[in-house]
C-alpha cells in the first residue's frame, strides 16, 4: 500500500464574481511511496497547493479519492504535519512553545512539552535560541521552528508548500542540505511544492512534472542520483535537460492549441 494514493482527483472551483467555474485540477491519479521525497513542480497556477491542501484535509476534492496510509481523507490530522511558505508561528511564543504548540492542545503538561520539542530543537540546529521569540530569530531560523513543529507530532506525512521561496539564496541551500538530512534521519514521506527544477532535483527522489491549467500531471520522474547531489554533475545536467524539455514541451503545446 502506497503512503499516499490519490485516485481521479478533479477540483473545480466556482469563480462566483465571474460567474463561471475553473477547472483546476484534473484527473491526477498518484502513488506515492512510504519514505518517498516527491517534489511536485509546475508553473504558478497549475494547482501544486490546491492539490497539497487536498492531501492535508484542508480542502476537498470535486471528485476523487484520496487515501493517507490507507485512509480516506476527510479533515486534517495528526499523520500529516504541514509547512508553509510562511511559517505561521505565533508571536507572543517562544521557538520551543511554538514548537510544542500542539502538545499544549492535548493537554501535555509544560515540562514534558519542553523535553519533547528540545528534540526537535536540536533536530532542526535551533539549541540556544528556543526561548527566542519569532521577531528575535532570522526568516530561516522561524522556518526551521516551522519545520520542526510540523514534525513534533510524529506525522507519516510532511506536507511542504514552497517552504523556503522567501529565504535568500544561501539560507535556501542550507535549509535544503538540512531537510535532506532530516528526512534521511526520520525515514518520514515528503511531498514538496516547489516551481524551482533545481529545488526538485536537489531534493526529490521523484519529481512530479504538472502541467499549467488544469492541473494534470505530465511525467512522475524518479531521480535517484546519491547525496548530496553535486548540481554541477553531467547526471544533475542530464536529468534537469530532461524535466526542463518536459516544461518546454508543455509549452509549445499550450502555444500551438491557442
Ligand atoms: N479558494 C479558491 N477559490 C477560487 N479559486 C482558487 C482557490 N484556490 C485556488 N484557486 C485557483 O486555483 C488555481 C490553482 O491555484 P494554486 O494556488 O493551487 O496553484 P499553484 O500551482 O500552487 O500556484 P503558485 O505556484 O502560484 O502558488 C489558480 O487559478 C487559483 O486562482
Amino acid at each position: 500500500m502506497a503512503a499516499i494514493e490519490l485516485r481521479n482527483i478533479v477540483k473545480v472551483f466556482s469563480d462566483k464574481r465571474r460567474g463561471r467555474d475553473l477547472l483546476t485540477l484534473d484527473n491526477i491519479n498518484l502513488d506515492i511511496e512510504t519514505n518517498d521525497f516527491v517534489c511536485l513542480l509546475g508553473p504558478s497556477g497549475c494547482g501544486k497547493s490546491t492539490l497539497l491542501n487536498i492531501i492535508a484535509g484542508f480542502e476537498q476534492a470535486t471528485s476523487g479519492r484520496t487515501l493517507v496510509g490507507g485512509k480516506q481523507v476527510e479533515q486534517p490530522g495528526s499523520d500529516r504535519g504541514v509547512v508553509f511558505q510562511q511559517p505561521t508561528l505565533m508571536p507572543w511564543l517562544t521557538a520551543i512553545d511554538n514548537i510544542a504548540f500542539h502538545l499544549k492542545l492535548k493537554g501535555v503538561a509544560k515540562a514534558e512539552r519542553h523535553h519533547r520539542a528540545m528534540e526537535f530543537i536540536d533536530l532542526v540546529g535551533l539549541r540556544g535560541f528556543e526561548h527566542h521569540h519569532p521577531s528575535e530569530m532570522s526568516g530561516g531560523m522561524n522556518q526551521r521552528v516551522g519545520i520542526a513543529r510540523a514534525l513534533l507530532m510524529n506525522p507519516s506525512v510532511i506536507l511542504m508548500d514552497e517552504p523556503f521561496a522567501a529565504l535568500d539564496a544561501q539560507t535556501k541551500l542550507e535549509m535544503q542540505e538540512e531537510l535532506v538530512a532530516i528526512w534521511q534521519k526520520r525515514r518520514c514521506t515528503i511531498v514538496f511544492v516547489t516551481h524551482s527544477v533545481d529545488e526538485a532535483l536537489v531534493l526529490g527522489n521523484k519529481i512530479v512534472v504538472m502541467t499549467k491549467r488544469p492541473g494534470r500531471i505530465r511525467e512522475a520522474v524518479n531521480f535517484d542520483l546519491p547525496r548530496p547531489r553535486d548540481i554541477t554533475s553531467p547526471e544533475f545536467n542530464d536529468a534537469k535537460r530532461r524535466i526542463l524539455s518536459l516544461i518546454r514541451e508543455e509549452s509549445t503545446r499550450l502555444a500551438q492549441a491557442s
